[in-house]
């Protein structure tokens, strides 16, 4: 399926020269959204995947459906002051701005074989954000999904040693 065609490009959001990847229209058709959380489904399954993380807002999106295909867990990744309990925080920069993000300290147990998902790879920064929360508590990184990757920004080279599945390329 050409999913490029569900991805709406908006230029100079949310600041001046972001050309902002906008992936709602994917999600309100129905087969587009199945089919990417398919494709990340069946990776996740060959990973041995026995939970899922995604970062908010937009990694819940993409994770939620994955850990419901596979009946597995979900462990959210929030921005700062969300979390009600014991958690784990990084910092990091983004293409536009720079934030933190915390992770319950009891989401992943030790041994945990852990997908990431995120709608989007840019700099890389908050998977490499996240990926550092899971392998703080433990957790062992198996694989990586992103919907969209820009790959003028070479958010790859910061995840080099992870397996990455992108389904689509700007
Ligand atoms: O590779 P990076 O440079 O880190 O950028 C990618 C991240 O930026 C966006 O999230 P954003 O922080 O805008 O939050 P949102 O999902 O809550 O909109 C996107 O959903 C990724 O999580
Ligand atoms: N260009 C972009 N479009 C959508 N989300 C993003 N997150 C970081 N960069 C982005």
């Amino acid at each position: 399926m050409d999913l490029k065609q569900y991805i709406a490009a908006v230029k100079d959001f949310p600041k001046e020269g972001i050309l902002f990847r906008d992936i709602t229209p994917l999600m309100l058709n129905g087969d587009a959204y199945k089919f990417a959380a398919d494709a990340f489904t069946i990776f996740a399954k060959e990973k041995g995947a026995t939970v899922i993380v995604g970062p908010e807002a937009r990694g819940f999106i993409f994770g939620c459906p994955v850990a419901v295909n596979l009946s597995i867990g979900f462990a959210p990744v929030r921005k700062p002051g969300k979390l009600p309990r014991e958690s784990v925080t990084v910092s990091y920069d983004l293409e536009y701005g720079s934030n933190s993000l915390s992770l319950h300290a009891d989401a992943i147990k030790k041994g945990d074989k852990v997908v990431i998902i995120d709608d989007l790879l840019a700099t890389g920064g908050t998977m490499q954000a996240t990926i550092e929360l899971v392998e703080r508590l433990g957790g062992e990184v198996v694989g990586l999904c992103f919907l969209i990757e820009l790959d003028d920004l070479e958010g790859r080279k910061l995840l080099k040693n992870y397996d990455v599945k992108t389904l689509i390329h700007y």
